[in-house]
C-alpha cells in the first residue's frame, strides 16, 4: 500500500490489512523502540484506515503530549476492555470530556500534592509491615509486595485494612486480565471494530468480557456500599476517598456505578504498577550489588549502622543517592512503558507529517529513557545521574527528569504519592536488608534476567527467586518491635 506524502514511515503496508498485524502482544514497547532505526523518531503503523502514531523521542511527545494535549488527551475506545468489560466506565480508557473530568478531579482529591503529606504515617507502617513480612518469611516476597501496595491504598480509598486475603486476592485475579485486555492488540475486536456486528453466539469474546465487567463490578459496589454502611453507623464521620465520594456525590456528578468505578480504577491502576516498580528495584540491586552498598552507606551514615532506627521520611534530605536510586529504578525498567496509548481529538500537522483525528498516539516511555542523549549510556544502572545537593532535596524532585507517569493531561494522577510508596519501600529493605541473587549447586549467581516480563501493557518482571538477610539481629529486632 502506498503511503502518502504527509504520512510518517513505517513497516511496508498491505491493502485493508495495513501493517499493525506485526505488533506484537508481548514487549511492544521494545518493538516500537526497534522501529526507530529503520524509520526515524516518529513511525506510524495502519490497520483498516486507523493509524497509530508511535513516538520514540522526547522531543516529539514535549511538543504533542504536552503542549497540544489538549488535542492528544482522549484514548481509543477498547470495544472489549471499555464497552464491554467496564460499561464505558473505567478512568484509564476514557475519552476526553465531561466524565473523564469528573472522575479525574475526584481522584485529585485524594491524591493532590497538598494532601498527600498527610499519608506518610500510613506509608511508613504499611512499608514496616512488608518488612516484617519478608523477615518472617522471604519466600512470599512478591505477594507481599502486592499487598503492600494494594493495602495502602485500599486504606486511603475504603478506610479499613484487609479482612483476611480475600479481597487482595480479588484484585490481582482482576489486574491480571485487565493489564491484557487493556493492550489495544489484544483483542481482535479492536482491530476490525466490525466484528462487534456480529451476535452473541457467534462473538463468545462478547460473552467473556461482559462476564469480566460483572464480576469486577460486584465487587467494587460491595466494597462502596460497605463504606456507605461504615458511615451511616458512625453518624457520617469516616475519612476515606469513597466516603468523601459519598458525601460530595451532587458536586462531583457521579452516579453510582461511576463512583465505584473511579474508586476501584485508583485502586487497581496504583496496585500493580507500585509492586513493579518494587520487583524491578530487587532485580536493579541483584544486578548492581555496588549501588546497593552506597546506598546502605549512606543510610548507616545518616542512622547509625547498628539497626536501631529504621530511616522515615523525614530523613528524606539527608539521603540525596536513596533518592536518585529510586528515580534510576522509575527510569531504567518503567513500569508502564507506553503509559496508556493516547488519542487525537481533531486533525494536526508537524514535521511536515499530517495526524488525522482519531489516531492513536503512543509515547514510548521505554524508548525515551534508553535515549543515550538523553540518558548517556542509558541501559545501565547509575543513581549518580540523578544526584542533587542536600539542599535542592525535596520529594517532588522523585517524579521529575523522567517519564515513569506518563503525559499531558493523562499524566498519573497518583505520581507523587507513588513516588513517595516505592521510595520508603525501597529504603527501608535497603536498610533492614542484604539483597542477593541465589547460587546454583556450583555456587553460580542466578540473575534474574533482565528483560523477562509478564505479559500486558504494563511490564512487571518475570519470576526470580531474590535471598534477603537481615544486616544484623538488631536490624531484625528493630522491625519486629517497630511493626
Ligand atoms: C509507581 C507507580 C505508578 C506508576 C509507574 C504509574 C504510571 C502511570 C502511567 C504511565 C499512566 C498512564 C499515563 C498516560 O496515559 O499518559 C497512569 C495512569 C493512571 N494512574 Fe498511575 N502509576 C502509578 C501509581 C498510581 C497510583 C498509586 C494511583 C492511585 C490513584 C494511580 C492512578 C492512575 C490512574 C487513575 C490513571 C489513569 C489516568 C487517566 O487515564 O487519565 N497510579 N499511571
Amino acid at each position: 500500500q502506498r503511503r502518502k506524502a504527509d504520512e510518517p514511515p513505517g513497516p511496508l503496508s498491505f491493502p485493508f490489512l495495513g501493517n499493525s498485524w506485526r505488533v506484537p502482544a508481548k514487549k511492544t514497547w521494545m518493538y516500537f523502540y526497534s522501529l526507530r532505526e529503520k524509520y526515524g523518531h516518529i513511525v506510524m503503523l495502519k490497520e483498516l484506515g486507523k493509524a497509530t502514531l508511535v513516538l520514540n523521542n522526547v522531543e516529539d511527545v514535549q511538543e504533542l503530549l504536552f503542549k497540544r494535549s489538549g488535542n492528544y488527551s482522549s484514548r481509543k475506545s477498547l470495544i472489549y476492555a471499555q464497552k464491554y468489560r467496564s460499561g464505558g466506565r473505567r478512568l484509564a480508557l476514557l475519552p476526553y470530556g465531561p466524565q473523564l473530568k469528573k472522575q479525574r478531579a475526584a481522584v485529585y482529591t485524594m491524591m493532590n500534592p497538598k494532601v498527600v503529606g498527610a499519608y506518610e504515617r500510613l506509608q511508613e507502617q504499611a512499608s514496616m509491615k512488608l518488612m516484617a513480612s519478608i523477615m518472617n518469611d522471604p519466600s512470599k516476597v512478591y505477594i507481599d509486595i502486592k499487598r503492600f501496595t494494594a493495602e495502602t491504598l485500599f486504606m486511603l480509598i475504603y478506610g479499613k485494612s484487609f479482612d483476611g486475603d480475600e479481597d487482595l486476592r480479588t484484585v490481582l485475579h482482576i489486574l491480571q486480565s485487565f493489564t491484557q485486555d487493556m493492550h489495544p492488540y489484544a483483542h481482535l475486536v479492536d482491530r476490525f471494530p466490525a466484528l462487534d456486528w456480529l451476535p452473541d453466539v457467534l462473538a463468545p469474546w462478547r460473552v467473556e468480557a461482559r462476564k469480566k465487567g460483572e464480576y469486577e463490578i460486584k465487587f467494587y459496589t460491595r466494597l462502596l456500599s460497605d463504606v456507605k454502611a461504615r458511615m451511616d453507623a458512625a453518624g457520617g464521620q469516616l475519612e476515606c476517598f469513597a466516603a468523601g465520594l459519598w458525601e460530595n456525590v451532587e458536586q462531583l456528578g457521579l452516579d453510582e456505578l461511576s463512583m465505584a468505578y473511579v474508586a476501584g480504577s485508583a485502586f487497581e491502576a496504583g496496585t500493580d504498577n507500585t509492586a513493579a516498580v518494587i520487583l524491578w528495584f530487587l532485580v536493579a540491586m541483584m544486578h548492581n550489588p555496588a549501588v546497593l552498598r552506597r546506598a546502605q552507606e549512606e543510610i548507616d551514615q545518616v542512622l547509625g549502622g547498628e539497626g536501631e532506627t529504621a530511616p522515615c521520611y523525614h530523613h528524606f534530605d539527608q539521603l540525596p543517592y536513596c533518592m536518585a536510586l529510586v528515580k534510576e529504578v522509575l527510569r531504567w525498567h518503567p513500569a508502564a512503558p507506553l503509559a496508556g496509548p493516547h488519542h487525537t481529538l481533531k486533525d494536526d500537522d508537524y514535521k511536515g507529517f499530517h495526524i488525522a483525528a482519531g489516531t492513536t498516539v503512543i509515547g514510548n516511555i521505554w524508548a525515551i529513557h534508553r535515549d543515550d542523549h538523553l540518558y548517556p549510556n542509558a541501559a545501565s544502572f547509575d543513581p549518580e545521574r540523578y544526584l542533587v545537593e542536600k539542599k535542592d532535596m525535596s520529594p517532588e524532585l522523585l517524579i521529575e527528569g523522567h517519564y515513569a507517569f506518563g503525559f499531558g493531561r493523562r499524566i498519573c494522577p497518583g505520581q507523587l504519592f507513588a513516588a513517595k510508596s516505592v521510595y520508603i519501600a525501597m529504603v527501608r529493605l535497603m536498610w533492614a536488608f542484604n539483597i542477593n541473587p541465589p547460587k546454583d549447586g556450583n555456587g553460580k549467581l542466578i540473575l534474574p534476567d533482565i528483560n523477562a516480563v509478564r505479559p500486558g501493557l504494563t511490564a512487571e518482571p518475570a519470576h526470580f527467586n531474590v535471598v534477603f538477610t537481615p544486616r544484623s539481629a538488631r536490624h531484625a529486632q528493630t522491625v519486629q518491635q517497630e511493626c
